[in-house]
């Protein structure tokens, strides 16, 4: 069994610091945790990949092609094809170890995850090749302070399970920047109880609420119903906060629980070791 996160969300919603800050925790505590760079048009990120999309194509060979000329959105729907395409390429890039935990940081067009085929597709591929994944669905916090936008992230992150059909878990991201005032009414919100948030909207008054009232508070019921939808809050300047998301994750995977988990030997460094770079 292999285990792996496939990390998702929004556009800047935190994707990539996410999987640096875990990489940097795993090292801390004597795990082993790779990153695969799984976005074409990725610029910058704090990890060495163990695999990198861009090696196989980068977005601007599918933008500056003559013949394709791709926009942006197009181009990375194109790419990730091209990945699928070569997926050969992908299984043995990513090798064959036993028990191994790969983060992949995926690009943030949330289309690709609410409706577009392609990463259901590569998820496939993952469980082929004996992964055990969990879907974690970045939503930036600061966008999450009010009812009507708490709404609009939770259908997000609804459309992301039902397309993907995998585990999953929704973070919250970039809790070290919220005020203290925003943060206690954000408490309202993590195990989300739909009165709060209807009554949130209700006092708003928005247009949206007086004609649709109905409508919200059906969306409202389901949620609580189906216990749906759970937010986990990430403070990355927070071990305690870093872990309990990891432990959170590795139970839904079943990390630990009949696996040999690979613990770098960091007393010893063994030279033959080829993984040891
Ligand atoms: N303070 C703070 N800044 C963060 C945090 N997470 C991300 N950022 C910042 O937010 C910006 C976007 O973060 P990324 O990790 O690149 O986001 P991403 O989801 O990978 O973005 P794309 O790949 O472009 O979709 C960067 O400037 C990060 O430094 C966080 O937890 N705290
Ligand atoms: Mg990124």
């Amino acid at each position: 069994m292999r285990y792996a996160q496939l990390v998702v969300g929004p556009a800047g919603s935190g994707k990539s610091t996410y999987c640096s800050t875990m990489v940097k925790h795993a090292t801390d505590t004597k795990r082993i945790i790779e990153v695969v760079n799984f976005d074409p048009a990725a610029e910058h990120f704090d990890y060495e990949p163990l695999v990198d999309i861009r090696e196989l194509i980068h977005l601007d060979d599918a933008m500056e092609d003559e013949e394709l000329k791709f926009g942006p959105n197009g181009g990375l729907v194109f790419c990730i094809e091209t990945l699928l395409e070569n997926c050969d390429w992908l299984e043995e890039q990513l090798g064959d170890v036993d028990d191994d935990y790969i983060l992949f940081d995926c690009p943030g067009q949330i289309e690709l995850y609410t409706h577009l085929p392609v990463m259901r597709r590569l998820v496939e591929l993952l469980e082929r090749w004996n992964f055990r994944i969990c879907v974690v669905f970045m939503v930036d916090s600061q966008f999450m302070v009010d009812g009507a936008k708490f709404l609009s992230g939770t259908m997000a992150a609804l459309s992301v399970m039902v397309n993907l059909e995998l585990p999953h878990v929704n973070i919250l991201t970039k809790m070290d920047l919220l005020s203290k005032s925003a943060r206690s009414q954000l408490d309202n919100y993590l195990d989300p109880d739909p009165h709060i948030l209807l009554a949130d909207m209700r006092n708003a008054k928005s247009r949206w609420h007086e004609k649709y009232a109905k409508l919200t508070e059906a969306i409202g019921e389901v949620i609580e119903n189906f216990s749906l939808v759970r937010f986990y809050p990430l403070n990355i300047k927070d071990e305690e906060s870093i872990d309990n998301i990891l432990l959170t994750i590795d139970n839904i995977i079943q990390y630990g629980e009949d696996a040999d988990v690979k613990i770098r030997d960091f007393e010893e460094p063994d030279p033959d070791d080829e993984n040891g770079d």
